[in-house]
């Protein structure tokens, strides 16, 4: 591992000028309180309010640059860090950007699996990822890299086969392929250099990460209210998976409270119906700005 040290303690924070990543990524930065503008004429950014600073990069640019220590933390798919085999570690998991790497071929053709490509031409932006995955089946293959529209070229009679991101499968079914394997599952992720940090840089990399966390776990979670009587209080406590006892408050009107808490999204709508059948009235949940736990 190439380690150097490093004194400065501005943090510089990798994201992709413009693209898929671009808005959620922004909109992750300002729910964590960090204020910038001019992100879209400017390719270095200083924040108001965190001593940090976004250099604004083609995704692709993105893991060399983190790896290289020329920016400590980076906002990129994990199809990109794979690719360029780069020497990061990603600290999160995003949950944005959710594609994955597949092998697809022409419908009607006689390709439909990995053992079909041997000696064919797959087309692909991502040609050390293919190679390594025919490489380890023993399968011989002949890489025609594309940089974009990957999915016309067998139309084209460019190449027999690709290897391309798949989300929806809109794409691969506009263009006639099929999808077959996948090569790699990917999302966004926060990459973070290897190169030794100054103390300093080190704690602001803990800070960051602190309201982080607490950003991606309010998004996941809801604040919920509601009224029942209060003899129904235990069984509403049995029924709500919160993380800590509920706060229970007395109503105006008599023997009846209100019950506030917080619970994870998905188990709302499971867990209202049950609420409604223990007494629970006016249930109201809320979205969480933040959670510092
Ligand atoms: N269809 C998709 N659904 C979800 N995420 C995707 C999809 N396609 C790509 N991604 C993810 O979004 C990232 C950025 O995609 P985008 O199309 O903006 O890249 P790009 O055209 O290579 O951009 P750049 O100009 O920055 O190089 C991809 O590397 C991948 O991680
Ligand atoms: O399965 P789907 O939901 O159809 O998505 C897949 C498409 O999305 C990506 O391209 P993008 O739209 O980002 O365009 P680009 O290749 O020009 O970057 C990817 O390269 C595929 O072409
Ligand atoms: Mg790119």
């Amino acid at each position: 591992m190439n380690r150097t040290k490093d004194s400065s303690t501005s943090l510089r924070i990798a994201i992709q000028k413009s693209g898929r990543l671009t808005d959620k990524t922004i909109d992750l930065l300002e729910g964590i309180g960090i204020e910038f503008d001019n992100y879209k004429r400017n390719l270095i950014v200083k924040t108001r309010n965190f001593d940090v600073e976004l250099l604004l990069l083609r995704d692709d640019d993105i893991p060399e640059y983190v790896q290289d220590g020329v920016c400590d933390l980076g906002f990129v798919g994990a199809n990109e860090t794979q690719e360029t085999g780069a020497d990061v570690t990603a600290i999160r998991d995003l949950g944005y950007g959710k594609c994955r790497l597949s092998l697809a071929a022409p419908k009607n053709g006689d390709i439909k699996k990995p053992e079909d490509f041997d000696g064919k031409k797959v087309a692909t932006s991502y040609p050390n990822l293919t190679r390594k995955f025919f490489e380890s089946r023993g399968i011989d293959i002949q890489i025609i890299e594309i940089a974009g529209a990957v999915e016309i070229a067998p139309q084209l009679e460019v190449a027999d086969a690709i290897v391309d991101l798949v989300s929806s499968g809109g794409t691969l079914k506009a263009n006639g392929l099929v999808e077959l394997n996948t090569i790699l599952e990917s999302q966004t992720q926060l990459i973070r250099t290897n190169k030794e940090l100054s103390p300093g840089k080190q704690q602001l990399i803990e800070k960051f990460l602190v309201r982080m966390d607490g950003h991606q776990q309010a998004a996941k979670s809801r604040y919920i209210m509601m009224n029942a009587p209060e003899a129904s209080v235990e069984e509403i406590k049995k029924i709500i998976p919160s993380m800590k006892s509920p706060t229970v408050m007395p109503l105006a009107e008599k023997d009846m409270v209100a019950v506030h808490t917080v619970i994870p999204i998905e188990k709302f709508w499971t867990v209202m119906e049950e609420l409604k059948a223990a007494g629970a009235t006016d249930i109201v949940m809320l979205p969480i700005e933040s959670m510092i736990m």
